[in-house]
């Protein structure tokens, strides 16, 4: 017989989980399912260990960089342990046990549709009045002759690595890409990273891929753009990987951040009549409805496939199942790369803002000619932000920022694109001296009238 609930989420990462907290609140029987652990690719190999890697290699470039600091040195040993406590030694048990424990139902198990609000996982039958699928993406492996035959990394086992590999060559250059190089080069990797766009970063404006670019060579990267890796094969204990123009790379391991695939095959959607889009995704509504009673958030939707959209998408369509009706809004959501510097950005670059018919007028800063900050926080000082604006309209569309802390200090670019706030308001700030957020009110003062 089959058991039933108001809602079964199909998935546990960060979307799944923000669903089914917000829905047992208030006041749903729910049911999860998952098919490896509670809190998925985010909470065990992607976000929370790259950032927990990342963060020694940023606290020890900040104190080379200020004054007054001597010697600071990286610890592989603590910080792998420290990343294994991070990521919980990859054991879910606390997290089951924590949902039991709150009344929610957990099955562990791969789900699979057998009608438009049944499924099936571990063996269970389940019905409920909504179902909701996040069950994320996986990656995107490019075809490589010969990737088999050679050591490879996804995100999963970069993230999870034990040792840091002599040479590695990084296949892709935006968020995945870009992380792992930082981290590793700074571990003393060397690191080539093989991009198949003209440039890093290549969804955001020209500069940021050119000074994502100029920060990765100081840090010892060797970067082919325009370029992919066309076959690989072993010789004795290394890997040797031809690149498309001929040339040769030896490594010890091959890193693909190549872009990733909403995770729909086996979930069975052709009995709920939902038809995936042709990267794999799942069409939603502005409410992230999929169909009657059912529902998709996170990367499976592939709309903005980043934790916090993900957490965005599960609190627009928990509410609108509890009754509470709400619409998505993406403008102005913050995309970070967790670099060193970090890599930041909102809205529209100006490519976008043209295509889209805004009267566009931009700017760009260069922090250590205009504000104080970059010289107290570090003795080569550094940073860039660059603004994109409707010049009939009066109201911010984009901005990006290379420099310290900038995944801290965008949202305020990101709530004024978001709320629409005029230029005129933004210009009678007064933020506190001395800090980066000062930059604002620099770069708007310099956008052409
Ligand atoms: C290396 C890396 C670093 C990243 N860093 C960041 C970052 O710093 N900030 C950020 O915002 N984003 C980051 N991202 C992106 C972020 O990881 C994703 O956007 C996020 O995990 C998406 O959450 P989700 O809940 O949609 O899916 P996921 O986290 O992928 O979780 C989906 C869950 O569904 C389960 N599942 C799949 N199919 C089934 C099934 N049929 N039955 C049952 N369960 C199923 C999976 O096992 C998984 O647990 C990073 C990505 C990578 C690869
Ligand atoms: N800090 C963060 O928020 C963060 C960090 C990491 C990942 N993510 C998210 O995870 C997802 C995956 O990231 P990603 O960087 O793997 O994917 P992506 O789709 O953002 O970028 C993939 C990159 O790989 C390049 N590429 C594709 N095929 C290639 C090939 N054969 N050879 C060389 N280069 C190739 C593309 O030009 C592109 O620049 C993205 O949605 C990203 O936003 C977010």
């Amino acid at each position: 017989m089959s058991a039933s609930f108001d809602t079964i989420v199909i998935g546990t990462g960060p979307a799944g989980e923000a669903a089914a907290a917000r829905l047992h609140s208030g006041g749903q029987r729910i049911a999860v399912i998952e098919a490896e652990l509670i809190g998925g690719e985010c909470a065990y190999w992607a976000c929370i260990p790259s950032k927990t890697l990342l963060r020694a290699p940023e606290a020890r470039t900040e104190a080379d960089r200020a004054q007054g600091v001597t010697d600071p040195s990286l610890d592989w040993a603590d910080l792998r342990a420290y990343r294994d406590y991070m990521i919980r030694h990859l054991d879910d048990s606390a997290q089951v046990s924590g949902y039991q424990d709150q009344g929610i139902t957990v099955v562990k198990g791969q789900a699979a549709f057998t009608g438009p609000r049944t499924v099936t996982a571990a063996g269970r039958e389940m019905s409920a009045d909504n179902i909701i699928i996040a069950t994320g993406s996986q990656p995107r492996i490019p075809l490589i002759k010969g990737l088999a035959d050679v050591p490879v990394w996804t995100n999963r086992e970069a993230t999870t690595l034990t040792d840091i590999p002599e040479r590695a060559l990084v296949i892709g250059g935006s968020a995945v890409g870009v992380e792992l190089s930082t981290f590793l080069a700074r571990f003393g990797t060397q690191v080539t990273l093989v991009q198949s766009a003209g440039r890093l970063l290549d969804r955001e404006d020209p500069r940021v891929g050119e000074l994502a670019a100029a920060h990765l060579t100081e840090a010892g990267i060797t970067l082919h753009t325009s370029r992919t890796a066309r076959s690989a094969r072993r010789e004795g204990d290394d890997t040797l990987v031809t690149l498309d123009d001929g040339s040769e790379v030896r490594v010890d391991v091959i890193i693909i951040g190549a872009g990733r695939r909403p995770r729909t095959a086996d979930l069975n959607l052709e009995r709920t009549g939902i038809t995936v889009d042709d990267r794999g995704a799942i069409p939603i509504d502005a409410s992230c409805r999929a169909g009657d009673g059912l529902w998709a958030i996170g990367d499976v939707t592939a709309v903005m496939p980043f934790t916090h959209v993900g957490m965005y998408q599960a609190r627009i369509a928990a509410d609108t199942i509890l009754g509470r009706h709400r619409t998505a809004t993406y403008d102005g959501i913050p995309r970070v790369v967790f670099g060193v510097p970090e890599i930041a950005a909102a809205g529209l670059t100006a490519a976008a803002a043209t295509a889209a018919g805004h009267d566009v007028i931009t700017t760009e800063l260069d922090l250590a000619d205009s504000i104080a900050r970059p010289y107290t926080f570090e003795k080569q000082p550094r940073g860039t932000l660059g603004l994109v604006a409707d010049r009939t309209e009066q109201r911010l569309l984009g901005a990006y920022a290379v420099a310290p802390l900038a995944s801290e200090w965008i949202h305020q670019a990101s709530l004024a694109i978001r709320a629409r706030i005029p230029l005129t308001v933004l210009r009678d700030q007064a933020a506190q001296f001395p800090t980066y957020s000062e930059a604002y009110l620099a770069a708007l003062e310099a956008l052409p009238q």
